[in-house]
């Protein structure tokens, strides 16, 4: 029994086919600004699914999304009171975003807990996962290419420039100061919050990056134990065999 899995993030919303055994060949993404109707209509020929576990971020985009999926069986939304073999110790589950409770059953369930899984999307997040496990709780950072875009837009003079690993500190064009400052920036901010992070937390958590950046940033940062770029398909798929089969 396969199910499809969807990840509507602000960026990227994207869906792969998963079965109990792992994920399938099947995969695809569309921008998140793109989903409409229309659009969805045409995605999915081919793809054969039981039921559809949705985890959004994005509620306009979710409910396009869900009244399109629902034609094709039973579409569970991913939310704190899914069954996620997590405990969560927060005080207002109902904020935690969806992709994070993903990105925390990914991560306890490939690398175990306890762990710090680094999601480097339009936001960059932070999770936490005791030992128990449980979720409980992290940091919210604006993502690298949401800052690109902002010094874009908001000066005369700064170009939108492609993301990749700068030359020198010592930028010799705008361009490439721009690139130490993205890329040499949001390292030391990773570094910082990690470690802040592991001395509330203590013992020795496992700590994992995923999402669009995360190779680039990673790369530099003995910190970061391992780059898993499927992990929140990966929870994704957990759920649905906790909540559709
Ligand atoms: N093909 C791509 N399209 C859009 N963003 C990309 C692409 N490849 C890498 N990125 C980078 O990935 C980031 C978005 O990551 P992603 O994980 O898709 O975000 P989200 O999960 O929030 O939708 C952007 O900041 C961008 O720098
Ligand atoms: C923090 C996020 C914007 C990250 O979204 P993403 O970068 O994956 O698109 C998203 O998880 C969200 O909207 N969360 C709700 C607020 C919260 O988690 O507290
Ligand atoms: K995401």
């Amino acid at each position: 029994m396969a199910w499809l899995l969807v990840d509507n993030s602000n960026t990227r919303t994207k869906f792969a086919l998963g079965d109990a055994g792992g994920l399938l060949e099947a995969r695809t993404w569309i921008p998140t600004a793109e989903i409409s109707a229309a659009v969805l209509e045409t995605k999915f020929a081919g793809w054969e699914f039981e039921g559809t576990l949705l985890c959004s971020v994005v509620p306009e985009k979710a409910r396009i999304l869900r009244d399109h999926l629902v034609k094709h069986g039973p579409v569970h939304p991913l939310t704190w009171k899914s069954a996620m073999g997590l405990e969560i110790d927060y005080p207002n589950p109902e904020q935690i975003g969806a992709d994070r409770l993903a990105n925390a059953i990914g991560v306890t369930a490939r690398h175990g807990a306890p762990a710090i899984v680094i999601d480097f999307g339009t936001a960059v997040t932070f999770d936490v996962v005791s030992a128990g496990p449980a979720y409980c709780g992290g940091v919210i950072a604006p993502g690298l290419g949401a800052m690109q875009d902002y010094l874009g837009k908001r000066t005369a003079l700064l170009p939108q420039i492609e993301l990749e690993e700068p030359a020198s500190a010592i930028g010799k064009s705008t361009v490439e100061a721009m690139r130490a400052g993205a890329v040499f920036g949001y390292r030391g901010l990773v570094r910082e919050i990690v470690a802040k992070l592991r001395i509330e937390m203590g013992g020795n958590p496992v700590i994992v990056a995923t999402g669009g950046d995360a190779g680039l940033i990673a790369r530099g940062l003995p910190e970061i134990g391992a780059v898993d770029p499927d992990l929140t398909l990966e929870g994704l798929r957990l759920a649905a065999l906790m909540n559709l089969a």
